[in-house]
């Protein structure tokens, strides 16, 4: 896949420890989901932290499209004035969700329970990913799609005049479709069930409470049970959004992997549901500590201390995968410095991510003189028990995960790595180059 203007960027290993104090971005799931609570609740709700990166600005841009007021009031401080559930309108133009699986999934729920009809296109990444997983439940809704060949963007929707409740048991492990369906039983009277065999993050579910809606969570022998009161009148709340544990996984894996560094990352997002990484990263050794636990803004929150370790190679089985999907790449990296073989267990998710993450965290690997294999769904990764040899120029497939992988094996391998095109961080982490080259002390992300 290219991208008409690529911005590659390469990392060399600082010749010093990383050090430092930090604080990552705001936490994207919650970041979408605030706007879009924001846009159905009645008054003004205020948000702290939002993550100004170009996927949740999509988000933002879209909620205006469907008549919310959105205002952004200064660093991370956006204001929203809802329409109540329901009350969204019908967009004029084209609702472009970008590079953003996220927003073009959840927002299609919106959309199947509003009588509007819309058209919705992405990148050219966003363009290859499958929306069938969400179109077709959300067709029990009585939402009509017309889609491209393989349910995939640009699509239209005609949103439900009378919509149905939803009866589903979510076939992947996938949170965007768990809570596309429970979006789309906000505007449907009765009760919306929802199960998943293996419980996903839990952000919509939490913030649907916290904006007043009745929300019961069950975990049966058949799985997690969610039951929504549909048409509930949402009030706006405030919400103060973490740090992203997603982002904060690479400064810490660079710490542990670049000799003699100490790195706090603060007020990071610790819902159990997405710390998986952390777990593993433990199991490998890492000296990775929690200080000054909370509760802040309804989530778990606290400062990670990673300093650097002599990791082991370690097996992730594929249950912890719902809570790291996002860190496998840079789980990857971690294991390639290891002393042994890891491997990580029942990966297929990640085959529709940005990228095929599977065979671009491979690829990635090998290039840089690390052997690494996909058996089936699994990533085997042989650890060097030491440097990376490095030197290689990645493809990152339109992939911020991809890229900022590349940037942190830089950090630590003997010759320097490139990635590609580092355009597409900004999705997900602005900043990135110039908070990694802070806790480097030097330039040691540059373009080539
Ligand atoms: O619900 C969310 O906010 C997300 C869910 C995950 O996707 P899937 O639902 O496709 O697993 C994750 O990869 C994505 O970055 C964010
Ligand atoms: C998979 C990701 O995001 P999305 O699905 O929202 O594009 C991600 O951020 O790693």
């Amino acid at each position: 896949m290219s991208h008409p203007d690529p911005r590659p960027l390469k990392a060399r290993a600082p010749g010093a420890p990383l050090a430092g104090r930090l604080a990552v971005p705001g936490d994207k799931s919650i970041s979408h989901r605030a706007l879009m609570f924001g846009a159905l609740a009645v008054g003004t709700t205020e948000i702290t932290g939002l993550l100004e990166g170009e996927d949740v600005l999509r988000t933002a841009a879209a909620m205006r499209a469907l008549g919310a007021e959105v205002e952004n009031t200064g660093p991370g401080a956006w204001r929203v004035s809802g329409r109540g559930v329901g009350g969204l309108v019908e967009p004029a133009d084209v609702l472009d969700m970008g590079n953003s699986g996220t927003a073009a999934r959840l927002l299609l729920g919106l959309l199947a329970g509003h009588p509007v009809f819309a058209v919705m296109t992405g990148d050219a990444s966003l363009r290859k990913r499958p929306m069938k997983r969400v179109t077709d439940p959300l067709s029990a809704t009585g939402a009509t799609f017309w889609t491209r060949e393989g349910g995939r963007l640009p699509l239209a929707v005609r949103g439900a005049v009378d919509p149905l409740p939803l009866d589903y048991v979510v076939p992947v492990p996938s949170a965007q479709v768990k809570s596309a369906c429970l979006l789309a039983g906000l505007c449907a009277p009765g009760t919306t069930r929802v199960v998943e065999k293996e419980a996903t993050r839990d952000h919509t579910e939490n913030m649907l409470r916290h904006f007043g809606a009745t929300v019961s969570v069950e975990d049966t022998p058949d799985g997690r049970v969610i039951l929504l009161e549909g048409q509930p009148e949402l009030i706006a709340a405030p919400v103060l959004v973490p740090g992203d544990p997603s982002s904060a996984a690479f400064p810490i894996v660079a710490a542990l992997l670049v000799p003699g560094s100490r790195v706090v990352v603060e007020n990071v997002g610790l819902n159990l549901l997405r710390t998986g990484l952390f777990t593993t990263l433990r199991e490998m050794g890492a000296a990775l500590r929690i200080e000054n636990e909370r509760i802040a803004g309804g989530e778990p929150v606290g400062d990670v201390v990673a300093e650097y370790t002599e990791l082991t190679s370690v097996t992730v089985p594929p249950g912890r995968a719902p809570s790291m999907i996002d860190e496998y790449p840079v789980l990857a990296v971690a294991a390639a410095a290891a002393r042994g073989t890891t491997r990580m267990k029942g990966l297929a998710e990640l085959r529709v991510k940005e990228s095929d993450r599977l065979a671009a965290t491979a690829a990635l690997l090998a290039v840089n003189g690390i052997t690494a294999e996909i058996e089936g769904d699994d990533l085997i990764v042989q650890g060097t028990g030491g440097a990376i040899p490095g030197g290689g120029t990645v493809e990152t497939h339109m992939d911020h995960r991809i890229a900022m992988s590349a940037l942190v094996m830089g950090l630590a391998a003997r010759t320097p790595v490139t990635a590609d095109d580092a355009a597409f961080i900004d999705t997900s982490f602005p900043g990135f180059a110039m908070l990694m080259n802070g806790l480097a002390g030097t330039e040691a992300l540059a373009a080539p």
